[in-house]
């Protein structure tokens, strides 16, 4: 694939992508390795973790260091740990893409409480506890870049109240937490992607995916959704999930990123379709 960064535009670099296994979270950690950058891909599947850290080794070049590890991120013991574990391993952490995550398709009145917890817990403290453990293990003394992967919620989603719920919420807090830890050379940013029916995404909302995804079709500008190994051609007015990778290490600094942010966010989510 046509890449528009340099080839060694995360040389020495290292990034935890949570929910890297699968997915938007593979697609990510496959963009990193590809730019020479050393990637965590965590989950709370094991069998998943090392099939993914095998895709991507067969997929990228030799040598590629990537390093698998089981963490559920609703549980901060474990979030501590895979904190702990990258940085044994690789010394350092410049980037943590918060991308695991998600929640089932159901009308409000119908979410049991578990299930509403489930997936605020998720979402939500899930980002949260990465976020923070990232900050008191290694970024509060040396700096870093935040990616929250979230959702196209800013006006609701019906179907989805929980979670439209828990991603305002995780913008929210990446504008606190940008603004507080700007003076720690920390930069917190979301990113929304479009509509990507990943294999293990249709598959999480069985029968469900055909409203979810074969419909939505339709409604996208460009009457079609994403898929993830897009190309970034920005003269084409195409724009990939590379756009993860760019916004790890190109972008402002977290202080214009705050006072900016809705606007910045808008036209984003609007050209990833
Ligand atoms: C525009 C669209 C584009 C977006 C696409 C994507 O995001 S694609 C990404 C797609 N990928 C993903 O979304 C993957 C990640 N998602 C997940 O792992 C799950 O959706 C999770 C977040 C709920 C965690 O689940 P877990 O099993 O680990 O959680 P747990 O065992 O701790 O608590 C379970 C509670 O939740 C309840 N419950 C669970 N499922 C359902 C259901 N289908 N129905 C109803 N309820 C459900 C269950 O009844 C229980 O509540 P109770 O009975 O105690 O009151
Ligand atoms: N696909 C789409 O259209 C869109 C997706 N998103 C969001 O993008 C992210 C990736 O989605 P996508 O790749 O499509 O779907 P996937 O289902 O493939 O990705 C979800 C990933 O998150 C991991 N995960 C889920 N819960 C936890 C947890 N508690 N702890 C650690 N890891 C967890 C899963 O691994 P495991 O089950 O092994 O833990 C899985 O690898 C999600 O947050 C999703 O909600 C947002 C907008 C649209």
């Amino acid at each position: 694939m046509q890449r528009i960064f340099a080839k060694t535009l995360f040389k020495n670099k290292v990034v935890i992508v949570t929910g890297g296994g699968t997915g938007i979270g593979m697609a990510t950690a496959k963009g990193i390795v590809e730019l020479s950058g050393k990637v965590v891909i965590a989950g709370r599947d094991k069998a998943r973790i090392d099939e993914g850290v095998e895709k991507i080794k067969t997929h990228c070049a030799e040598g590629a260091e990537v390093l698998g590890l089981q963490c559920n991120i609703r549980k901060r013991g474990e979030v501590s740990n895979m904190l702990t574990d990258t940085i044994d391993k690789f010394g350092r952490l410049d980037g943590l893409v918060n991308n695991g995550g998600g929640q089932f398709w159901s009308p409000a009145e119908n979410i049991s409480p578990g299930g509403f917890h489930a997936v605020v817990d998720t979402n939500l403290k899930g980002s949260w506890n990465c976020m923070q453990e990232a900050y008191h293990q290694y970024m509060g003394e040396n700096g870093g870049k935040i990616v929250n992967i979230v959702l196209m919620s800013e006006m609701g989603l019906a179907g989805m109240s929980h979670s439209a719920a828990a991603r305002e919420a995780v913008k929210n807090l990446s504008i606190t937490l940008g603004a507080e830890w700007a003076g720690n050379n920390i930069q917190i940013n979301c990113v929304a992607p479009g509509i990507f029916p990943s294999e293990t995404a249709v598959a999480a909302y069985g029968e469900q995916s055909k409203e979810i995804f074969d419909k939505s079709a339709a409604n996208v500008p460009k009457k079609r959704l994403g898929e993830l190994y897009e190309g970034a051609n920005l003269s084409e007015g195409t724009l990939s999930l590379d756009l993860i990778p760019q916004i790890l290490f190109n972008l402002t600094d977290a202080v214009q990123y705050t006072t900016g942010w809705k606007e910045t966010l808008d036209s984003r989510t609007k050209l990833v379709l």
